[in-house]
């Protein structure tokens, strides 16, 4: 009988058949390591923040995404807000989803956390490391900017933006240019904060929309108010026209 062996799905026969196992390979065998710093195989660490993503949200439900500064703390006005909508959203229902740091994103998590709800905390490695705050219940943790802002845009339903620097506004303008594309559809956007807010709307209105570059719908996407319950009120009135559209659709 000729002496055959099999690899997996491939069977190698006389001259063909190789010494030692597949696995005998991957455990033995150290080499160079210069690849984990290609891009192919960044690629793959890339697809496993996608993978680790979905499957951590896929089952998370309806969901709102608070946006704000990571450089508040307990007592200025912007953290104690940001706690107060964490809250105010788990009791209409939604789990809330923040960039899980410090400051406004603490605040908005704790908030969601002690009222009982779901508190999600979408983390990022960053140089000047600060890790997940207590209060994110379910913790994903990125390398990479754009897997995770897929994930607020994926499984949020709106974003509430309080004051913020450059992460907030990164993350207010990827939501409206993506809802001005039609790439969301239905995606309230709600400025908490009038006096904080009002000199971008300003220029927006004043200078944007006079110059031709953007549209007064553009700008009629983005809600402005000082009234946490409000802000609420505009994710659950999304909500709700959602619902019915879908069981008109059915
Ligand atoms: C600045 C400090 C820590 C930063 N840590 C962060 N952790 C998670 N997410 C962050 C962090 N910094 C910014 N972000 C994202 O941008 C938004 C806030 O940025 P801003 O420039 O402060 O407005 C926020 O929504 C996050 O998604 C040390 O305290």
């Amino acid at each position: 009988m000729v002496k055959s062996k099999t690899k997996g799905p491939v069977v190698q026969r006389r001259d063909q058949i190789d010494e030692g196992t597949t696995d005998q390979r991957l455990l033995d065998s150290r080499g160079p390591s210069d690849w984990i710093h290609t891009d192919p195989w960044r690629v793959m660490r890339i697809q496993a923040e996608f993978i680790e993503g979905f499957g951590a949200l896929a089952e998370l439900g309806p969901a709102i995404a608070v946006f704000g500064s990571a450089r508040t703390h307990p007592g200025h006005e912007p953290y104690d807000q940001a706690e107060a909508v964490g809250r105010a959203l788990v009791e209409a229902g939604f789990a809330v989803i923040t960039g899980g740091g410090p400051g406004s994103m603490e605040a908005a998590n704790k908030g969601a956390s002690e009222a009982g709800g779901v508190s999600v905390g979408l983390g990022i490695e960053l140089p000047f490391e600060s890790g997940l705050n207590q209060w994110s219940d379910i913790g994903v943790n990125f390398r990479y900017f754009f897997a995770r802002k897929t994930m607020f845009v994926k499984y949020s339903q709106g974003f509430i933006v309080l004051p913020g620097g450059f992460g907030t506004l990164d993350e207010l303008f990827e939501a409206l240019t993506l809802a001005q594309t039609g790439k969301v559809t239905s995606f309230p956007v709600v400025l908490l904060g009038t006096t904080y807010w009002s000199g971008l709307l300003g220029w927006l209105r004043d200078t944007a929309l006079d110059r031709g570059t953007v549209k007064q719908s553009d700008i009629d996407m983005l809600q402005l108010t000082d009234d946490v319950d409000e802000a609420v009120a505009v994710m659950v009135a999304a909500r709700d026209e959602r619902l019915a559209q879908e069981r008109g659709r059915r």
